[in-house]
């Protein structure tokens, strides 16, 4: 797997949607994926709350916990940052509303999640990915704080919350994943030494983007 930057990234995903392979499609490639590795532990998860922020990160986490949901698996969903701000997204929040998911606002209902999570195998990071720049507010720090403590297996979707993609910077408040699942190709803070103890084990997926989608990195 080949290392891109952010802008890159997004290129390749560009060329991917003109190829024929939508945005909603490599969602629901990369939320799939995501459900099929937690089902694919020893043992299987069984419980699961999914964190979700405002971007197609968040939808990228709707669509594991719809998965999940289908597979039996008991999951809950805790809105960080307010409704989603995409339309795939919004799209995939309305899916699993439907299906009778629970959907937590974190703010408004910290003891309810906080008590949802006691119980759960597994957390998802799905607050923020690429999309991440600068630092934490202070408020996402909270929310960040409840996810990290309790020792409970963390997966986070292609970026631990906090980290710069193409920096691998550290905003105080980091989540810090057992595994990050890499989507596509890796991003430089998958692989520099500040950003990897965060980041776990690296696991790197394929979203269904045709090779020759690359091309611009050869
Ligand atoms: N392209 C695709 O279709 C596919 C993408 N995929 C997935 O999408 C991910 C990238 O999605 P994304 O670009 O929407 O960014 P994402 O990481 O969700 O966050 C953006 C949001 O966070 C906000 N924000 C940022 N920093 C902040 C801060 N410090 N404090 C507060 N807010 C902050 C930011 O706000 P803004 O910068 O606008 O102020 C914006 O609202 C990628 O990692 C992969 O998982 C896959 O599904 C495959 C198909
Ligand atoms: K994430």
């Amino acid at each position: 797997m080949k290392t891109v930057t952010v802008s890159q990234m997004k290129q390749i995903e560009k060329n991917a949607a003109e190829s024929g392979l939508s945005y909603t499609q490599m969602m629901e490639n990369a939320g799939a994926r995501a459900a099929d590795f937690l089902l694919a532990q020893t043992p299987p998860a069984r419980s699961a709350v999914v964190f979700a922020g405002k971007g197609n990160n968040a939808g990228d986490g709707f669509v594991a916990a719809r998965l999940l949901k289908k597979a039996g698996c008991e999951v809950t969903v805790v809105l960080t940052d307010g409704l989603p701000q995409t339309a795939d997204t919004c799209r995939n929040l309305e899916k699993i509303q439907a299906m009778g998911i629970p959907v937590f606002d974190f703010l408004e209902e910290t003891a309810a999640v906080t008590a949802q999570l006691k119980n759960a195998c597994v957390a998802v990071d799905a607050i923020y990915g690429t999309g991440f720049h600068g630092a934490l507010r202070q408020s996402m720090r909270l929310v960040t704080e409840v996810l990290n403590a309790g020792g409970r297996s963390i997966l986070a979707l292609d970026m631990p919350s906090g980290v710069s993609a193409d920096t691998g910077e550290v905003s105080p408040g980091a989540v810090r994943a057992t595994w990050t699942m890499a989507f596509d190709s890796l991003k430089p803070a998958h692989l520099l030494e500040k950003s990897i103890p965060f980041c776990g084990e690296i696991v790197p997926v394929d979203i269904g983007i045709p090779a020759e989608c690359h091309e611009i990195l050869e």
